[in-house]
């Protein structure tokens, strides 16, 4: 069997995940013209109120890394989010090495070489199974790493790949950690409503996607090759572990 739903490729997950060809689907190209510039949005700023010592783990999922989240005082709110969501999860999506693919939105058809994602859940449920098939249960903050100088904050994280190179690996956090360090200074956003870019692809996910890319080294881009996965042909670098845009279905983008 396979340890990762890349190994057939996105393009087959439909038969077993029929919602991936739904009316609300992840990613999607962003075409930046047909963006709405939605006042409501800036009249309620986005609020990220994360806390320094709220990652637990860092774990080799057989598809990402995924720093677990204690969900202690990690919250967001305003912009799009009608309720408080509380971060339980941050991982991210690659591409090849050196190759500028990997992001899994793109912007006007530019592709980053990664893309990080902050998962959030909606407090109004009573835990995050319970709010991750809801159309209102998640909302998943998409930061785009650009390849430039080393990213201070994400180091401590990118240390700790080689530790967990197979899957189920897990390493504990033992240190300060804001995730909050990883997100553009300039807060500016698209969002829109769509899914979960994995399967079971469930329709739940507010994006809320990051205008400005944060730089990140091409070391750290490689760091991410230390995580290992199954391929048909043995075990092999995790690597392109991203979903191609999905069609928008007449979806409305909205920006600040
Ligand atoms: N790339 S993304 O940010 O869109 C994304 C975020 C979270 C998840 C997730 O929680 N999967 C586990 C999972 C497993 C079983 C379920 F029933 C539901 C979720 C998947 C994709
Ligand atoms: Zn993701």
């Amino acid at each position: 069997g396979e340890w990762n739903y890349y190994g057939r490729g996105p393009n087959k997950w439909h038969e077993q995940f029929p919602i991936a060809k739904g009316q609300r689907q992840s990613p999607i190209d962003i075409v930046t013209s047909n963006a709405k510039v939605d006042k409501a949005l800036s009249d309620n700023p986005l609020k990220v109120s994360y806390s320094n010592n709220c990652c637990q783990s860092v774990t080799n999922t057989g598809a990402s890394f995924q720093v677990v989240v204690d969900g202690a005082g990690t919250e967001i709110s305003g912009g799009p989010l009608d309720s408080t969501y509380k971060l339980v999860q941050f991982h991210a999506h690659w591409g090849p090495l050196g190759g500028d693919e990997g992001s899994e939105h793109t912007v006007d058809g530019v592709t980053y070489p990664a893309e990080l994602h902050l998962v959030h859940w909606n407090q109004k449920y009573k835990d995050v199974g319970e709010a991750v098939d809801k159309p209102d249960g998640l909302a998943v903050i998409g930061v785009f790493f650009s390849r430039g100088k080393e990213h201070a904050g994400f180091k401590p994280i990118s240390d700790l790949f080689a530790k967990v190179p197979r899957k189920a690996d897990k390493v504990d956090i033992s240190f300060n950690y804001d995730p909050a360090c990883l997100l553009p200074a300039r807060r500016d956003y698209w969002t829109y409503l769509g899914s979960l870019t994995t399967p079971p692809l469930f329709e739940s996910v507010t994006w809320i996607v990051m205008k400005d890319p944060v730089e990140v080294s091409a070391e750290q881009l490689a760091a991410l090759r230390n995580l290992l996965w199954e391929t048909p042909s043995g075990e092999g670098q995790m690597c392109n572990n991203y979903r191609p845009p999905q069609p928008l279905q007449g979806r409305l983008v909205r920006s600040t």
